[in-house]
């Protein structure tokens, strides 16, 4: 299957999925200074119940961890979408050394993390109908700058020692999503896809333009779990993003002057 090895990786994914060379792929290049200001997005509305928090999974790409989302309680609203949009799932990218693994750059410059919080469309009945239309989903884009250390961010790490390797899981409850945003919901947003396969094109993407701190041993806990299952031959989960894709006429607005 897919991954971000040299017989596996992006290079490779269009050979299974030929969306990969799509109108709207992602993860872009962000220019801000091309980016248009569009006074009528609104401001960005998210409500997450801190209960609706399931599990922590490691699923041989990444970790996520994972929400109920039966009910309206935890979701997201205003900003570029229309409609009630509910958090389904959160996980991250990052690189091998500080200085790469997000998805997104900001003017060529590459964060060595880059948190998405994973939401989709309640007109549709569930997730799984939703991620396949161009309005399904919507994903908020965080980056991580090396600073301090993140003692929220600490609270989900803390639990990366029982998810070592694919396929392991544990429950994961009494967290809010919300306590890892930047103070600031100034966001840049573009229509585009899932970054990895199936690489559906059904993503607003909402990239925050204010990252988020995590601290250089803080990224060495990201880079202890494993893409491998126990007992395989070990191989350390790093650089497991996509890199930008290209832009092929689309619109990046802001949300902010
Ligand atoms: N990195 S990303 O664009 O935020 C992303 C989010 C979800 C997924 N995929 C997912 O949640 N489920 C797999 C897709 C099922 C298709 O039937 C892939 C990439
Ligand atoms: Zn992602």
């Amino acid at each position: 299957g897919w991954g971000y090895g040299a017989a596996n990786g992006p290079d490779k994914w269009g050979e299974e999925f030929p969306v990969a060379n799509g109108p709207r792929q992602s993860p872009i290049n962000i220019v801000p200074k091309e980016a248009q200001h569009d006074s009528s997005l609104k401001a960005l509305k998210v409500r997450y119940d801190p209960s609706n928090a399931k599990g922590i999974l490691n699923n041989g790409h990444s970790f996520q961890v994972d929400f109920v989302d039966d009910t309206d309680s935890s979701i997201l609203t205003g900003g570029p979408v229309s409609g009630k949009y509910r958090l389904k799932q959160f996980h991250f990218h990052w690189g091998v050394s500080d200085d790469c693994g997000s998805e997104h750059t900001v003017n060529g410059v590459r964060f060595p993390c880059e948190l998405h919080l994973v939401h989709w469309n309640t007109k549709y009945p569930s997730f799984g109908e939703a991620v396949s239309q161009p309005d399904g989903l919507a994903v908020i884009g965080v980056f991580l700058k090396i600073g301090a250390a993140n003692p929220r961010l600490q609270k989900v790490l803390d639990n990366l020692d029982a998810i070592k390797t694919k396929g392991k899981q544990t429950t994961f409850s009494n967290f809010d999503p919300k306590t890892l945003l930047p103070g600031s919901l100034d966001y840049w947003t573009y229509e585009g896809s899932l970054t990895t396969p199936p690489l559906l094109e059904s993503v607003t993407w909402i990239v925050l333009k204010e990252p988020i701190s995590v601290s250089s041993s803080q990224m060495s806990k990201f880079r202890s779990l494993l893409f491998s299952a126990e007992g395989e031959v070990p191989c350390n989960m790093v650089n497991n993003y996509r890199p930008p894709q290209l832009l092929k006429g689309r619109q990046v607005r802001a949300s902010f002057k």
